[in-house]
């Protein structure tokens, strides 16, 4: 998918909105603990109930490693179903990669080629020659870890490296890599008094913003900064949407909460 598909379905729907299907069995309705896939039961069911409030789902692999070869399983079909059903919706793998060089083109071909998400989150810490695998391939987009939303992004993220902050030095730098236009970035809610700084740097970049929800990031503050002339933003909350019940309505339930946010996001973009 292209930045400009990107942008214009966030127009149509009036929604920034990303979901992050962040799925622990401990969390989920227990009625769907007896059916044969219960995370792609649970995934399909808050897809169906949300997508016309969403541009974007997130799934962050670790809650599907962390379920085996069966949580695998479950990844490969929510992104089937989105791909197939949902063809219009930007999806993220958000398995913060990045490796030498050889290796990250493993990663690249597993997410992008093989699994087919629209995107991946990599740390940028390995480098150029980590990084540049991914931004290969045409019509992806590599999500590089700029300002993180926990309170660690403060032990290295802006610590000053020769005078200016590591964050910084990641978004200029990687400005210059090969394919670079193929760069969005990471930028947590948590973190609103840095976007100004930030759009300096990066002014046309897609910012992936999580941290609004469950980190208590501000919404408004996000997009008073952080917001371009492009929109530019895709806002993440995952379990302030996905677990706002675990009783058989849970999807409704979902969909309400990620209704309250697309409708803050349609009022910040018509006015
Ligand atoms: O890359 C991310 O998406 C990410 C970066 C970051 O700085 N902070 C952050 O919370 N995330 C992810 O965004 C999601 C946030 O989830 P909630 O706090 O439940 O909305 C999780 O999947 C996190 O791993």
């Amino acid at each position: 998918m292209t930045t400009q598909q990107l942008t214009a379905q966030i127009k149509k729907k009036n929604s920034f909105l990303c979901i992050g299907l962040d799925v622990d069995l401990t969390k989920i309705p227990p009625h769907l603990l007896t059916q044969e896939d219960p995370i792609f039961a649970f995934n399909k069911a808050i897809i169906d109930a949300t997508h016309h409030l969403c541009v974007a789902y997130k799934p962050n692999t670790a809650f599907y490693e962390a379920y085996g070869l069966k949580g695998w399983k479950s990844l490969e079909k929510t992104i089937q179903y989105l791909n197939t059903n949902h063809p219009e919706i930007f999806t993220i793998a958000d398995a913060k990669r990045g490796d030498i060089g050889n290796t990250s083109r493993m990663y690249a071909k597993a997410f992008l080629e093989d699994l087919g998400f629209d995107s991946v989150t990599v740390a940028p810490y390995m480098g150029k020659d980590s990084v540049e695998p991914f931004l290969e391939f045409k019509d992806k987009h590599t999500i590089l870890l700029a300002l993180t939303s926990n309170e660690g992004a403060f032990d290295f993220q802006t610590k000053a490296v020769d005078g200016r902050e590591l964050y910084k030095q990641v978004l200029e730098t990687s400005k210059s890599w090969k394919n670079s236009e193929n760069l969005m970035y990471v930028v947590g809610a948590t973190k609103a008094a840095y976007f100004a700084d930030i759009r300096k740097i990066i002014p046309n970049s897609f910012l992936l913003v999580p941290g609004v929800g469950a980190q208590g990031g501000d919404l408004k503050e996000v997009c008073k900064y952080g917001m371009n002339a492009a929109v530019g933003l895709l806002v993440n909350s995952s379990r302030g949407i996905i677990y706002a019940s675990n009783d058989e309505n849970f999807a409704e339930a979902a969909a309400e909460k990620a209704k309250e946010l697309q409708q803050e996001m349609a009022v910040i973009l018509n006015n």
